[in-house]
This record gives C-alpha cells, structure tokens and sequence, in this order.
C-alpha cells in the first residue's frame, strides 16, 4: 500500500489521479491534498477520501509535504510555483511523481542536484512514454528520442493566419482535456519546448538528439531511437491516467487502469514534420535550453505572463510567444542557484508585463 500525497488535486492531473486511486484502494492510500485557491472543492474530496491533511497554496503545499510522511508526492500543480513544493517533496526522501514539468524546467540542476537516482517518475505523457521505452536499453544505446507532438488545434495553419485567434479556439485541443494552461502551451507548441528540455533533464540526452514529429491522433506518446535502428514507440489510447498510474506505482503497472488499443478496426497513425515558421517556440525553447542557466526559467516565466494576458483579451496569439522571445533576448543570465532563478523569474515577469501592455 503506497500513501500518496496529492498537490493540485483540484485540477486536470489531480482530479485523474484520484480517479485511479479510487478505483485501486488495494493500492494506495491518500494522505494530504493540495490545492490553489479552490477550498470548497479540496474540502470535498479530503471527505470522499478521507484525508486529515490539506492545504491550500504553494507554501502551504510546502508545509504538508514536509510533516506528512508519504511514498509518493504526485505534483499535479500548475506553473513554476510549483518548485517549491518539488524540492520539498525530493527533501522527504518520496518518489516524486512530476506532472509539474515547470519545476524541473526552471529548477533544472538544482532540482537534478536533490534527487536521488530513480526518484523522480514523469507524469508527463510524452516522458512516461519515454521512460517505458528506455527500459529497454542502456544510456549508450541511445540515438535519440522523438517526442511526439499533437501539432495542437491550430496544426497546418500559416503564422499570418494566426493573428486573430481567440483564446477560446486556442483552448479546443484536439486530443486532451486538461487545464487552461498547458492547452494553450500546446496551441503555441511552447508545452513541446518545454517538454525538449524536461527530456533533457530527464534522461541526460543533449540537445541534438531530441527532436520533434507532428503525430495528431495522439496514440504514439514518444519514442526512443536506438543505436541498432531500432526504435521502439509506447503506444495506447489518449488518456493521462496510464502515465498517472505508472508515476504513482513505479515501476509496476496498475492493471486495467486504461482500455487498449483496439487492433480490430481500421485505424490511421500519421506523423508529419514540425512546421518552424509557424510554431517558432521549440526552436527558441532548445536555444533556451542550450544556453542553460537561468534562460528555461525566464522562458517559462515570460511565456506564463503573456498566456494569462493573451485569456484576459489584453494581447494576441502571436504576441505570446513574440513577447517570450523578446524577453529571452533581454536577459543576461545570473547564476541558477535558488535566488538565482527566483530572481531572474521575477525579471522575466516584469519585463514580460511591461512589454505585454504595449501590444
Ligand atoms: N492536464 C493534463 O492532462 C496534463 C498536465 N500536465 C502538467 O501537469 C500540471 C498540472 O496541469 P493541469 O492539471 O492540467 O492544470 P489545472 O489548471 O487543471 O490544475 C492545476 C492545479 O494546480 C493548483 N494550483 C494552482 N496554483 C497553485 C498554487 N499556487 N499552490 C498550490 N496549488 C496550485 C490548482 O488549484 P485550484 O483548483 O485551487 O486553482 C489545481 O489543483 C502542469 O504542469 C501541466 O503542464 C502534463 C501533462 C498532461
Ligand atoms: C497529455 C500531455 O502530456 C500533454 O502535455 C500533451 O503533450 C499536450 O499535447 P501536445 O502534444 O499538443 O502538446
Ligand atoms: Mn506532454
């Protein structure tokens, strides 16, 4: 039985996850819950299931990590406030379930610094894909990864056709439910450069040898291309609680926690290249990534920024990730200690807002 703490229990990923904890109480047990800002609904499910502990914001999410002894901290929390809450839970000594890629993208060494070999497990789909994948060779057999990407709902436009989407087009994904923000990160593809320099820090692998295939059905969540020729692929049916389910319970497999896929009908998987000019934010992000220091940080902080402007009506799609390229530009990297990167995000948001309110 693995007692499992639950931070953002209120969103996309926390929600799921307590799914699959409802449905395997032979397995798990919740023993605190987090949330932002939302007491009726975390009220509520500490009841349904039970829980003594909660807690409501980032410090608060600290403080329960660190006096609730737990197995597993799932952070299913939104945005780079996440990191404190990711540093306390690898301080405990927990297997760390890491939905809340933004912590390790900002954190990057610092976050590697404390973890324990094995005890971050990626929630992320494309990661857990990966993490399946490499189960199955050594770190010298690797060539490369291919993170697959849906390509988001505004696949195989133009950028010029761009100009006047609204937040509401932008949040129609395709293929995934979850929450406002990483939708709209994956109508601007920033979510897959994100998710270039979390596999990066992830899997040690540089940057060269991570790229990017447009798959819009999203069946195939990533793959890894091996020495030989060899590629293998993870492949199941779009729904998050499988890569939920292998964070928590790493590394056995919850059985019957997704439907299969069904080979018995006609089905069509397509994989297309990355169309750059368009989506120019994974060619920033791997820049970014390359330059290290507190540069992810300050991308994420910025691309934070303008996503909040660009659903309050106050800028457009294309001012976001315009706006975190000009502030990328700006920045003059410090170092990426813990008030290193708390500074230069603090940076990066001023500057992100100053030029937000001249779009
Ligand atoms: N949803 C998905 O399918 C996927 C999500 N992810 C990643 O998982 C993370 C969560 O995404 P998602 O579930 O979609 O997001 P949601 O917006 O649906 O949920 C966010 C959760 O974080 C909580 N939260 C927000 N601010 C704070 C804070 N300051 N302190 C504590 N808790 C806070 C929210 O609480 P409240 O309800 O009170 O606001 C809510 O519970 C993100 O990093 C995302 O990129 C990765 C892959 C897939
Ligand atoms: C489910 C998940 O892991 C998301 O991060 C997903 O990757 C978003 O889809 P995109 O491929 O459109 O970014
Ligand atoms: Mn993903």
């Amino acid at each position: 039985m693995r007692r499992i703490i639950v931070l953002g229990s209120t969103g996309s990923i926390g929600v799921q996850a307590l799914d699959v904890i409802a449905r395997n109480p032979h397995l798990f047990e919740v023993v605190g819950l987090s949330a932002g800002t939302n007491r009726e609904k975390l009220a509520e499910q500490a009841a349904e299931f039970g829980v003594e502990h909660t807690a409501l914001g980032a410090d608060e999410s600290v403080s329960l990590v660190e006096t609730v002894a737990a197995d597993v901290v799932l952070n299913g929390i939104t945005g780079s406030v996440g990191l404190g809450p990711t540093l306390a839970a690898l301080r405990s000594g927990a297997t760390l379930a890491l939905a809340n890629k933004e912590s390790l993208i900002v954190g990057g060494d610092l976050v590697k610094g404390l973890a324990a070999p094995g005890q971050i497990v990626p929630v992320d789909s494309e990661h857990s894909a990966l993490a399946q994948a490499l189960r199955s060779g050594t770190h010298d057999e690797v060539r490369r990864l291919v993170l697959t990407a849906s390509g988001g709902p505004f696949r195989g436009r133009t950028r010029e056709s761009l100009r006047d989407v609204s937040p509401k087009a932008a949040l129609a994904h395709p293929t995934w439910d979850m929450g406002l923000v990483v939708t709209t990160n994956s109508a601007t593809l920033v979510n897959k450069g994100l998710e270039i320099i979390e596999a990066h820090l992830l899997f040690d692998i540089d940057y060269d040898r991570i790229d990017v295939a447009v798959h819009p059905q999203s069946i195939v969540h990533s793959m890894v291309e091996f020495t030989d020729g060899s590629t293998l692929a993870q492949a199941s049916p779009p729904d998050m609680r499988l890569p939920i389910s292998l964070g928590l319970s790493w590394p056995d497999r919850v059985p019957g926690v997704g439907v299969p896929l069904d080979w018995t009908t006609v089905q069509t998987w397509t994989f297309e290249p990355l169309d750059d000019s368009a989506f120019p934010a994974v060619g920033l992000a791997k820049e970014v990534g390359r330059a290290g220091s507190t540069y992810p940080a300050v991308f994420n902080a910025a691309n934070e920024q303008a996503v909040h402007a660009f659903h309050e009506g106050r800028i457009g799609y294309l001012d976001i990730v315009d706006t975190v390229k000009a502030v990328v530009d700006a920045h003059e990297p410090a170092s990426a200690d813990l008030e290193g990167v708390l500074d230069a995000e603090r940076w990066a948001r001023t500057q992100a807002d100053r030029i937000l309110s001249r779009a």
